[in-house]
């Protein structure tokens, strides 16, 4: 049996009188593939804010490990759409900088720097600058960046919803395979099924604001998955009827 490594409990953020998470429960268990989708302005963004402590709760509680998350205790991942390598330092500097800023030994962050450079096949390019980089070798930057502090956690929020489809399957496979290699906990945020199909080992799905856990369903077609296959195309089916925001 797995254990349990995020444990929220009765989550329930409000900005002034809009209520935006309503009492929201669920589990992440160790390893797991977690994808939560849901509706625009759900509140994905205040769901992530919360975690990592940069807004306040209303009540409820997050817990890593047993513990209330603290990012300043827990190495806590993030993802975003954005890319966000910074522009003055190459790729080696960027993997290491997150490394540094823990107070890493000099020693220890070379060894993982190369591990997570080895790990995205940027062997290559590590004294490149991001300027000089394509867009998949960005977020290949970002993915090892993620991947080389080797985090209790690593939340990933749209993180290839800008780009094109052929990068995104590519992307997507590449990290299914360093999830599987690291066996990292991911929590990742999509409002796109297939992708969420394609990824999880669970899907949550959440309902309009104010926003509450609307069911959740286990994945366990085999990998790797065949989007067109009927049983992927039965499961995207019923995520998209149970969703029908539109
Ligand atoms: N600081 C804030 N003050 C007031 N309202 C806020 C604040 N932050 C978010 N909201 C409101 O909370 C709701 C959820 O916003 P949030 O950005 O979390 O949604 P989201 O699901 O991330 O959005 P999207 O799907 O567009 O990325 C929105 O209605 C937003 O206007």
């Amino acid at each position: 049996m797995l254990k349990e490594k995020v444990q929220v409990q009765n989550l329930t953020k409000s900005f002034g009188d809009l209520l935006v998470l309503d009492n929201i429960s669920f589990n992440v268990k160790e390893s797991e593939f977690l994808v939560i989708v849901g509706p625009t302005g759900c509140g994905k963004t205040t769901f992530l804010n919360s975690l990592t402590r940069i807004i306040d709760i209303n009540s409820g509680s997050i817990k890593l490990d047993g513990e209330n998350v603290d990012p300043r205790k827990h190495d806590l991942a993030y993802i975003l759409q954005e890319y966000s390598t910074f522009p003055w330092l190459n790729v080696e500097q960027n993997i290491a900088y997150g490394l540094k800023i823990k107070g890493m030994k000099k020693d220890l962050i070379e060894e993982r720097v190369e591990e997570a450079i080895a790990m995205v096949n940027l062997e290559k390019h590590r004294k490149y600058y991001p300027g000089e980089l394509s867009a998949s070798m960005l977020q290949r930057v970002v993915i090892a960046r993620a991947f080389a502090t080797k985090p209790d956690l690593l939340l990933m929020d749209e993180p290839y919803g800008q780009l094109d489809l052929n990068l995104k399957y590519k992307l997507e496979d590449e990290l299914l395979k360093l999830w599987e290699q690291t066996k990292t906990t991911i929590v990742f945020i999509t409002h796109n099924i297939e992708e969420a199909v394609y990824l999880s080992d669970r899907i949550l799905v959440m309902t309009n604001k104010p926003t509450k856990v609307k069911t959740e369903l286990i994945n366990d077609l085999p990998r790797p998955r065949k989007v067109s296959s009927p049983d992927f195309v039965e499961l995207r089916n019923k995520v998209t009827e149970l969703i029908k925001w539109w």
